[in-house]
């Protein structure tokens, strides 16, 4: 799907002279939940969307192949894909230069907390210096053209708050506990620091937990509305679980990704914490999932000490009132409507899924 040597160019009107250009973006981790939101959010705008991928022997592109136009069709395809990778500098100049884009938003990461103690050396070098890579290709970029409207969106995590207890705002101390909240720091601070030594237009969105059908299915929200599909529907009968008394401010991942737009539309770049100000435990989370479609969650949880990890962050609640007051956001999905939007998918999902355990062409055992 990537295109090798897309170059933007202005359009041209019916009648031969030069429309408005459009805006471009540059997302990296566009395959992703957050990505896919964005892209939609932003090609909605009129914008030209170009995504980083990295190179798999399986596509990743599920999330964003609903919004994929093949790019010889040039006049309707306005997102485009390209193949780089945060660990790569040179992919990062090379197609910061080649796009010239208004806008970037850095999205990517390897954002699996609990993954991040197993390997812990590649999420630093991925989320932390490839959010210094990228800062320095723009850096870079800059200097030799002269762009210096382009602006730079980091995405920054609640994580990075880890022990330090709620309510958690802007300048609240950060207290990482993980490899993957301690690499979200370092990035988070090179974003400062870029602002501050360079002049860049340069902002951290710290954004509490956000959620989705689009959601991994390894994060706690995903993992329990996909099993309670498929336990509504008969494929599977057992959930196991780690800590059900973390505590986690989840808001819909749609919403967030228009704080990050806004963001990168005021007139001085700056942080912000972006959270729905509510907090409930995972049991919590779970309730609500298993009572909706009739079930108790108690009769197929059990607990597995192989999900908890070796340092917990047990709190989280943030208060996003500056971006409330400052950019005129607010969340527009709450807690209720967000785990029924997600269980409603997930038992869709598992139906199709019995059509094909049926027909004998899938395992009913197999859990996601
Ligand atoms: C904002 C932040 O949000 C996410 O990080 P996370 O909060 O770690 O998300 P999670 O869904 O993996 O865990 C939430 C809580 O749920 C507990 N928990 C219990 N049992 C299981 C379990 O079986 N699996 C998982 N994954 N968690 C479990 C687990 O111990 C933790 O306390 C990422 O997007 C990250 O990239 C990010 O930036």
């Amino acid at each position: 799907m990537a295109s090798g040597t897309d170059n933007c160019q202005s359009a041209t009107t019916a009648n031969g002279g030069e429309a408005p250009k459009r805006k471009v973006a540059l997302i990296t981790g566009i395959t992703g939940q957050d990505g896919s939101y964005l892209t939609e959010l932003l090609l909605e705008k009129g914008y030209e969307v170009h995504g980083l991928i990295r190179r798999s022997s399986n596509f990743n592109t599920q999330r964003i192949n609903h919004i994929y136009i093949d790019p010889h069709n040039t006049h309707k395809a306005r997102m485009k894909l390209h193949y780089a990778d945060l660990t790569d500098a040179s992919s990062l100049r090379r197609w910061i230069d080649t796009i010239s884009p208004d806008e970037i938003y850095n999205l990517a990461a390897q954002s699996h907390v609990a993954v991040s103690f197993e390997i812990p050396d590649y999420t630093a070098d991925v989320v932390a210096t490839g959010s210094l890579r990228l800062l320095e290709a723009l850096r870079s970029h800059i200097t030799t053209t002269g762009r210096t409207h382009v602006k730079y969106y980091q995405a920054g995590s609640s994580e990075m708050f880890g022990s330090t207890p709620p309510p958690q705002a802007e300048d609240t101390p950060f207290h990482p506990r993980s490899p993957y909240a301690a690499s979200k720091c370092a990035a988070h601070w090179y974003t400062v620091n870029y602002r501050e030594a360079y002049g860049i237009f340069a902002c951290n969105g710290i954004l509490f937990n956000h959620e989705s059908p689009r959601r991994g299915e390894n994060f706690v929200t995903r993992k329990i509305t996909r099993a309670v599909g498929r336990i509504k529907i008969g494929l599977q009968s057992k959930l196991f679980l780690g800590n059900l008394q973390a505590s986690r401010d989840w808001g819909f991942a749609g919403d967030y990704v228009e704080a990050m737009w806004l963001m990168l539309q005021q007139e001085k770049p700056d942080d912000y914490v972006v959270a729905t100000e509510e907090s409930h435990t995972v049991e919590e989370f779970l309730e609500k999932a298993f009572g909706y479609v009739g079930l108790n969650w108690k009769d197929h949880v059990e607990i597995d000490k192989r999900y908890f990890r070796p340092a917990e962050v047990d709190n989280l609640k943030g208060d996003s009132s500056k971006a409330r007051k400052v950019l005129g956001w607010k969340p527009k999905v709450g807690f209720e409507q967000l785990v029924k939007m997600m269980v409603d998918e997930d038992i869709e999902l598992a139906k199709r899924e019995k059509v094909l355990v049926d027909a004998g062409y899938m395992d009913a055992q197999q859990q996601p």
